[in-house]
């Protein structure tokens, strides 16, 4: 995937404008971050990238993926699958059959190999978090979607699976859906907001992500946007 992926147009549920006139480019290989108020349609963004958005009719042009991986805030394990089982599930879904020793390899690059045979409720909020970007690695996706990942988790668990996650996914193009300033500052190669009259570029450091939480360029860009969060629309 080396074209970027783009999104013009607009979407409405049921008749219910959601965003009209969007012009968002993706660049690949590289993290974009989407930040903007509550219900402004971020989520039905991500859902159309993802050609998931059921009841949305988008009328515009709109990049093809491909399959995309997805990861949201809930951690979406089941509660009756081993964390092993659980990352191995989309395979399974497919009717494919599954491979263990790369699942394996993931719950490696997570650092939950010991907890393979476990099941979710026996783990933490933060180790659960890391099982579902275990999954989201097992889907190998070239485009890979972030609604809010890690806001559930606490400040030093969220860092720790920002900087895993950047790390694990380089060389993917990623949009994140985040309300975290300092996230996205960290994070974003591309930042913006988005607002019901389209979207604000606000701009993002230049350092490689992930970028150090302290990082003067990362203070200053989430101070850009709280300033610009803050701004009347
Ligand atoms: N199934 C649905 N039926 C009707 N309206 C919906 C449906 N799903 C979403 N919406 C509406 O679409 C709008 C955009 O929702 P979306 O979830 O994309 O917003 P968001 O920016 O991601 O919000 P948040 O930051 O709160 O997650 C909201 O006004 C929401 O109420």
């Amino acid at each position: 995937m080396n074209q970027p992926l783009r999104m013009t147009g607009s979407a409405t549920i049921d008749g219910t404008p959601i965003f009209s006139q969007l012009d968002l480019t993706l660049k690949p290989h590289s993290w974009t971050c989407l930040l903007g108020a509550s219900g402004v349609g971020k989520s039905t963004v991500l859902r159309l990238f993802a050609s998931l958005a059921e009841g949305v009719t988008f009328d515009g042009v709109l990049s093809d993926t491909g399959r995309v991986a997805m990861m949201a805030q809930q951690d979406l394990l089941m509660p009756w699958l081993s964390v092993l089982d659980n990352v191995m599930l989309g395979a399974r879904v497919r009717g494919e059959r599954p491979d263990k020793d790369r699942a394996c390899e993931r719950l490696v690059q997570v650092g939950l190999v010991d907890h393979a045979d476990k099941l979710p409720a026996a783990l933490s909020g933060g180790q659960r978090q890391r099982v579902a970007l275990a999954r989201t690695l097992m889907e190998d996706r070239a485009v890979v979607l972030l609604d809010e990942p890690f806001s559930a988790l606490d400040a030093l668990t969220r860092a720790q699976m920002q900087e895993l996650t950047a790390d694990l996914l380089t060389g993917r193009t990623v949009l994140l859906v985040t309300h975290d300033p300092n996230e996205a500052a960290r994070l974003g190669q591309k930042i913006l907001i988005m607002t019901p009259s389209g979207l604000v570029e606000v701009a993002a450091p230049f350092t490689p992500i992930p970028r150090d939480i302290h990082a003067p360029d990362v203070l200053r860009t989430q101070t850009d946007l709280f300033d610009q969060l803050r701004r009347p629309i």
